[in-house]
């Protein structure tokens, strides 16, 4: 039992963190050594079972991430991008696969992560379920398979509470589908349309987002030609998935060499 693979939940108050502490405990294949908060947050020094509402389970919530840290092997880590970028070297530091779930990465904090990476095992995915990495290699294929008559657009809708846009999963889908027309996102990419836009270019990918209540997430790639619609979706209505992903990860990361991985890698879909 003691020699499980010890997990640190970053953001332990959060709609994940919560998710990810209650999926660690319920585990049999790791176990929960530490949960971070940031620094003033009501929840630091408490008891993470009684500062979810529940009995003691001897874990101390903290806000010193080097402590907490060198008793990891792994740190699921779902907080934002400012938050991640330090965990990563602090991560690879302590020797601890780090899963990021974290959204709303730029492209020069990526680059970050690729860095520490060269050091450490990092897992990174805008969406840790089985379906959505499903869904992306079907938009792939299908991309691959339709031209330009076709318009591909990427519909997202999330709770209210969401920051980022388009989501870390719409990103993912589009990246697909660019891939599968043999085109790179950045050149095609259409997002935040607003007042007098002029005509959809052909051969853009679109992006549009909603916001609204309590919405878990969830991902449409419309492909729309004349005469016909072809619609691939996804409809996440529990954060169970994104935790279940991210415990798989953590474990998965123990057996591997330093490098940066996504779920592909994790749930073994890569196609070569
Ligand atoms: N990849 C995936 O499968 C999924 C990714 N996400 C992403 O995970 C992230 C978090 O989402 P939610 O849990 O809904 O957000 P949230 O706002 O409920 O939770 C974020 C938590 O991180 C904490 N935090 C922020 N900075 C910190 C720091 N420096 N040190 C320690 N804790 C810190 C906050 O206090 C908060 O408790 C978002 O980027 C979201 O898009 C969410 C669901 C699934
Ligand atoms: O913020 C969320 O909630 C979610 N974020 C991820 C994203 O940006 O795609 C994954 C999921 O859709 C929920």
């Amino acid at each position: 039992m003691t020699d499980l693979p010890g997990i640190v939940i970053t953001g332990g108050s959060g709609r994940m963190g919560q998710m990810l502490i209650g999926a660690v405990q319920a585990s049999d294949t790791c176990k929960l050594v530490g949960v971070l908060e940031r620094t003033g947050h009501d929840w630091v020094g408490q008891d993470v079972g009684v500062a979810m509402g529940g009995a003691a389970v001897g874990v101390i919530v903290s806000d010193d991430a080097v402590a907490t840290f060198a008793k990891a092997q792994a740190v699921i880590d779902f907080t934002a991008p400012a938050a991640t970028i330090g965990f990563a070297e602090l991560a690879a530091q302590a020797r601890a696969v780090h899963v990021i779930g974290t959204t709303g990465l730029t492209e020069d904090d990526i680059a970050k992560l690729d860095a520490a990476a060269r050091h450490a095992v990092i897992v990174r995915a805008g969406n840790m379920s089985l379906g959505v990495n499903l869904l992306v290699q079907l938009t792939k294929k299908v991309a691959a398979a339709l031209d330009e008559d076709f318009d591909i657009e990427v519909i997202e809708a999330h709770h209210h509470h969401k920051v980022d846009a388009p989501s870390g999963t719409a990103l993912m889908l589009g990246e697909a589908a660019a891939e599968g027309r043999g085109v790179s996102l950045k050149d095609v990419s259409d997002s935040g349309r607003d007042g007098i836009t002029g005509a959809r270019q052909r051969g853009d990918i679109g992006f549009s987002a909603i916001r609204g209540g309590d919405i878990v997430g969830e991902h449409d790639v419309l492909f729309a030609a004349a005469g016909e619609r072809i619609k691939l979706t996804h409809i996440a209505t529990d954060r169970t998935i994104f935790a279940r992903g991210a415990l798989k990860a953590a474990i998965w990361g123990q057996t591997q060499k330093p490098g940066a991985y996504d779920m592909f890698d994790v749930l073994g879909l890569n196609e070569e």
